[in-house]
């Protein structure tokens, strides 16, 4: 939803500032790798010791490369099968670093083993749900839906609710609570969501396969299986 519905305003804000880059001669990679090193490191630096609302705040800085990059790549006309690559890896890399983190301090100072099982929960089934997206369209699929809860939301509910909650440093009472409260929505969020894929994908690829056998005249052949459907 944020993806569809926040993207036209990022876009419209970020532009001016990916041009500035472009004109600097920063490459979009560059912009891919530095955002991403940064999110890991404001993750993985502060998260574990419970330092939420610094963690928040260098992670926020370096997370709108992600809508940064993409945009220098096509304002330059440079968009790439590389670059796309390099955007949804990275992708991988910094969601796991965030919820990596979050996992850290309930496993260690935060003592709480059942909240360390959501964080992680929350860190593995936001991967399944983008490899559900990426496997289907590489088994030649349009995997036509995004479900309820993108890597977006993941994002905002998460930092959102780390942010305010690393406010009880600061005295602000009551606070703390809203980490755990997010760390259960996105979990859940995520399980729908990954339901939600998978049922897509199911009913995509027997059309698919029902379309292939149609048209090889109903010979089991190949099933009609696009020639990446083995691969990996
Ligand atoms: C007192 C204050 C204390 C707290 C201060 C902190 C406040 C700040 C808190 C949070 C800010 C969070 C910002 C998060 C921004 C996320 C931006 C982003 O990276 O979005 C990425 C997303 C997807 O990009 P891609 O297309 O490159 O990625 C694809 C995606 O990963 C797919 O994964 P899947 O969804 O399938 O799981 C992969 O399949 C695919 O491979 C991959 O390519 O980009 C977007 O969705 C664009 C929309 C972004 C919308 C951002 C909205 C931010 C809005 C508000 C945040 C500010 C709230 C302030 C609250 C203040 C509270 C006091
Ligand atoms: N280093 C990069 C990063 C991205 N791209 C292209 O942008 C697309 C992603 O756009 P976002 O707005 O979500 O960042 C990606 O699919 C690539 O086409 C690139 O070329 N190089
Ligand atoms: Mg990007
Ligand atoms: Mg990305």
């Amino acid at each position: 939803m944020l993806n569809k519905y926040a993207r036209a305003f990022f876009t419209r804000v970020l532009t001016p500032f990916a041009a500035f880059l472009l004109r600097r001669g920063v490459s979009p990679d560059a912009v891919t790798l530095i955002g991403t090193a940064g999110v890991v490191a404001g993750a993985l630096v502060f998260f574990p010791r419970g330092e939420f609302f610094w963690g928040t705040i260098v992670i926020t800085l370096f997370v709108f490369s992600d809508l940064v990059d993409g945009n220098m790549a096509r304002q330059a006309g440079i968009s790439s099968r590389w670059g796309a690559f390099l955007d949804s890896t990275l992708d991988r890399v910094a969601d796991s670093a965030i919820f990596g983190g979050l996992a850290l301090w309930y496993a260690g100072k935060g003592d709480d083993n059942i909240l360390c099982a959501v964080a992680i929960f929350c860190l593995a089934s936001g991967q399944v749900v983008s490899y559900t997206k990426a496997r289907g369209e590489a088994i030649g699929l349009p995997v036509a839906v995004n479900g309820l809860v993108e890597r977006a939301e993941r994002l905002v509910i998460s930092l959102v609710a780390a942010g305010l909650s690393g406010l009880a440093a600061f005295g602000v009472p009551g606070v703390e609570i809203l980490l755990p409260i997010a760390l259960w929505i996105v979990a859940a969020g995520s399980a729908v969501t990954l339901g939600q894929r998978v049922v897509t994908v199911r009913r995509e690829a027997a059309e698919a396969d029902a379309a292939g056998s149609a048209g090889s005249g109903g010979t089991a052949g190949s099933g009609g299986r696009p020639s990446g459907a083995g691969a990996a």
